[in-house]
Order: C-alpha cells, then structure tokens, then sequence
C-alpha cells in the first residue's frame, strides 16, 4: 500500500474529526428533512422547524399528558413528530396499537437505533433494545420457554415463600417499604432465573441491576440525548466540552455488561462445581449441553439477563404503585375508564360484585402484537400474591403520629423509561394481633 498519499488519522487533530463527523451529521440531517418533506403523508401532528424537528416541542416529563393534549389538538389517536431528522410515530389508544402492532405486526416489531443505550452504555444484550431479526427471534424463544403460562406457574411457590419475607420484614423495618418492595424483585427474580438467594437490599446483583437501570431508564427515553439523532456524536472524545453522555456511559456500562456476565458465571462454576441448584439457567446449560457454540451461549446468557434486568424493578415497583408503567393514555382513556385518575377498583365490578365482563382488563400495559411482553404471566401472579398478602396483612394508612412532616402520596411520578412514584410516607399497621406470629410462623417454616 502506497502509505505515502495515505490518510495518518494519528495527526488529525480530535476536534477535527469531531467538526467533520458534525458537518457530515448535518448534512444529513437537511438532505434527510428535505427528503421527507416531498414524500406522502404522514398522520399529523405539531409543525416541525426545519432540521430540529419538533425538538424543543418535545416534553422533559410527563410525556403522556402532552401526547394526550395533541391527541385532543390533532384529532388523531396516530401522531406524527420529528426530532433531529428521525421520524417517530405515536400510538395513543389501545385500539390504534392492536390495529397497527398486531394485525400489521411483521411491519411494527422493530425498534429504532439507540446509539446511547446499546452502543455506549451496551444494552445491546438484551432482547427488549434488539432490532426485529434471528438473535431477538431466537433470544426471545429461549426466555419463553421459561415464562409461558405453564411453566410461569412452577414459580409461585418462590413468589410466595419471599412475599411472606417482605411481610416479616415490613413488620419490622415499615419505613424501608421502598427499599423491601424492591429487594422482593431481585430475591423473586435472581431466585427463579440464577438460583441465587438474595437477603439485602445492598445485595451486589440487586445494587448493579438498580445501577444499570438508571442508565437504562435515563437513555431509554427519546428526546435525551443529543447523540441518539446524531450517532456521530459517540466519536466525540470523553474530554471533549459537552462529553458528559460519554463519561456517563463509560460508568453505566460497567454494570450493563456486568448484569450479563457476573451471574452467568456464577452458575456456570456451580454447575462445574456440581453445586448449582434448580434455576431457569441452570436448565438451559444443562439443556446446551456440551455445546459450546458461543452463539447459543450468548443467546441463553442474554436471555437469562433479561429476565434479570425485566423482573429487577418492574414487579416491585408496580407494587408500590399498582399503576406503573399503566400510566399511558391508552390506560387512562375516559370512554374505556370514566374519571381515569381516580383510584376506583369498582369500576371492574357489576352491582353484584362480578367482574364485569364490558370493562377490559388493562392488559394494555403489557404491550402489544409480536414485542408483548414475555414476562407478564409471572409479573401478574406475582402482583396478584403480593397484593392480596398485603392488604391480608397491613392496613396501610398516613403515618398519624410521625415526629417529622414527611410528604404525602401525591400521585405524582418521575421522568424516565420507567417512571417512579415521587418518594412519600406511609405506615404499615397490621390488620389484627393474629398477624404477627402468623407472618413469622410462615417464614420460619417456608412453606
Ligand atoms: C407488571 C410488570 C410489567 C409490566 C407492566 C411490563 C410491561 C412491558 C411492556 C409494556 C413491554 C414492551 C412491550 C412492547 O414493546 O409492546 C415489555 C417488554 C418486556 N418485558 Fe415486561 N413488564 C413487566 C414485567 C416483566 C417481567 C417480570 C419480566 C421478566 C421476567 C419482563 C420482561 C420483559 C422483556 C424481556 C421485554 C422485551 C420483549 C421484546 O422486546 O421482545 N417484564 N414489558
């Protein structure tokens, strides 16, 4: 090769590169804002500027109250924005959704490139973040396995035996509630998917998953970062003014890679060891085999990850506030839920107290067509067994005499792929004197 008329990128300066990668970006972005602008119609929507889209239109929170006002402003349950270049649709209604994601779903099982979450901070192991092709379809089909409804029912006893620990521990420590609704995701989660017993809230696995999710939940929501509609920007050195998405990303990652890898080792030297015990893992290698395709092998550690990363937060965070992710338009449509903010169990009663078979169940939370989420029959009992154990147990009620005014619950949620309820204060009285030796007999037999 003639080295003599070659390119030494060496002697480049950084900030050149950096100024060349925004140029080209740039560019791009016109010839692509061009393009679209001649093409056939999109549904509507609020009016883009030129290049940035309706990016400063964009809401920082509570985004489905201003999805919900352009629902009303477009006439339309089908929205169309742009944002740096990149076209997004929105569905607004359960309806729309079973239109668009399950009777044309080989068009709409496919995710958008999020340079920020996979390529920087390295989600890109799990399944929930893959494009629509063979490694999400084979990855999907191995988590399945495990989860389907019939084999989703071997996990109640689990579900059971760590409900009756969260209950033994409120009694003990009610103003950690948060902390214990959380640690019952991971000893539940890491129990059924590694086989590993998980006791403490600053339980290693438990505090890299929550680590991890905090990146996820910060990246995972559309709007920002600027390098998700200018992937350019992930060349931009870490030192580089502005970098901050990159230093961030380095320290997420750490714990992204390391949900993947940490326990699959685990389970891979007890199985080697002959120590492991039953767990969905431990199952799949023994159904691996000898192979040692490291394709397989990365399928069956990817999927076990997700299951670790899926049931981590949501299960325990749903039963601090059954509501979670729930809080979409599509859930809180007045025609399907009359006066949809209050909190109104009845409304899924006839007079006689039966369910009433013309009020849907909110299964929209669970998602739609071929991406509907594979977790959802062991997430339901699970609520169903903590729920009920909870009310069995505890009234749960405004502390009454608290020495400090701590806030209230407010109904109030935060910003990210998965939204929180805005900390609050609650007591946890037990329902009768009968509960107590009965909460720590049941623990104490584990039965
Ligand atoms: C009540 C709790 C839960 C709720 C409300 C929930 C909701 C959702 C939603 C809305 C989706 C996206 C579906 C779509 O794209 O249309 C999803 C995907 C997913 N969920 Fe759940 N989930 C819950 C619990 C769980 C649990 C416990 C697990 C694991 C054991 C899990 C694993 C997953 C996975 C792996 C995906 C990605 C599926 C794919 O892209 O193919 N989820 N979930």
């Amino acid at each position: 090769m003639d080295t003599h008329n070659a390119i030494s990128y060496s002697s480049v300066p950084p900030w050149a590169l950096v100024g060349l990668a925004l140029l080209i970006s740039t560019l791009a972005l016109v010839y692509g804002w061009r393009i679209r602008t001649k093409r056939l119609p999109v549904p509507p929507g609020p009016k883009p500027w030129p290049i940035i889209g309706n990016a400063l239109q964009l809401p920082k929170e509570k985004e489905w109250l201003t999805y919900q006002d352009w629902s009303h402003e477009y006439g339309s349950d089908v929205l169309y924005f742009t944002s740096w270049g990149r076209s997004h649709v929105l569905i607004n209604s359960a309806q729309a959704a079973a239109e668009l994601l399950e009777k044309r779903s080989t068009l709409y099982s496919g995710r958008p490139r999020m340079p920020m979450l996979n390529e920087l901070i390295g989600f890109e192991w799990d399944f929930a973040f893959m494009p629509y092709d063979d490694e999400w379809k084979d990855t999907r089909k191995a988590f399945t396995q495990h989860f389907r409804p019939t084999a989703a029912v071997k996990y109640r006893p689990i579900e059971t035996q760590k409900t009756r620990e969260l209950l033994r521990d409120l009694l003990e420590t009610p103003e950690d509630f948060v902390e214990l609704m959380r640690l019952l995701s991971g000893k539940i989660i890491m129990g059924l998917t590694y086989g590993i017993d998980v006791q403490k809230t600053d339980d290693p696995y438990v505090s890299a998953a929550q680590r991890a999710l905090r990146g996820m939940n910060e990246a995972g929501n559309v709007g920002t970062y600027l390098v998700d509609f200018i992937p350019a920007l992930k060349y931009v050195p870490e030192w580089f003014p502005g970098a901050r998405f990159r230093r961030e990303a380095r320290e997420w990652r750490v714990d992204a890679e390391g949900m993947v890898s940490a326990p699959f080792n685990a389970v891979k030297s007890a199985v080697e060891n002959g120590n492991a015990v039953p767990s969905m893992l431990h199952s799949m290698l023994e159904a691996v085999g000898e192979d040692t395709d490291s394709y397989r092998r990365r399928v069956i550690a990817n999927a076990a990850a997700a299951a670790y990363e899926g049931g981590s937060e949501t299960v325990g965070h749903l039963i601090c506030n059954i509501e979670d992710r729930l809080k979409r338009a599509m859930l809180h449509d007045p025609v399907v839920y009359p006066d949809p903010d209050r909190f109104m169990p009845e409304r899924f009663l006839t007079d006689k107290g039966e369910l009433d078979p013309d009020v849907p169940e909110p299964a929209a939370a669970f998602g739609f067509g071929r991406r509907v989420c594979p977790g959802m029959y062991m997430a339901s009992d699970s609520l169903w067994i903590t729920a009920a154990s909870l009310l069995w147990a505890f009234r749960i009620e405004k502390p009454k005499d608290r020495k400090n005014e701590g806030p209230d619950c407010t109904g109030e949620y935060t910003f990210g792929l998965v939204s929180y309820p805005v900390p609050f204060e609650c007591a946890f009285n037990p329902r009768s004197d009968n509960v107590i030796p009965l909460v720590y007999s049941a623990t104490e037999d584990n039965i």
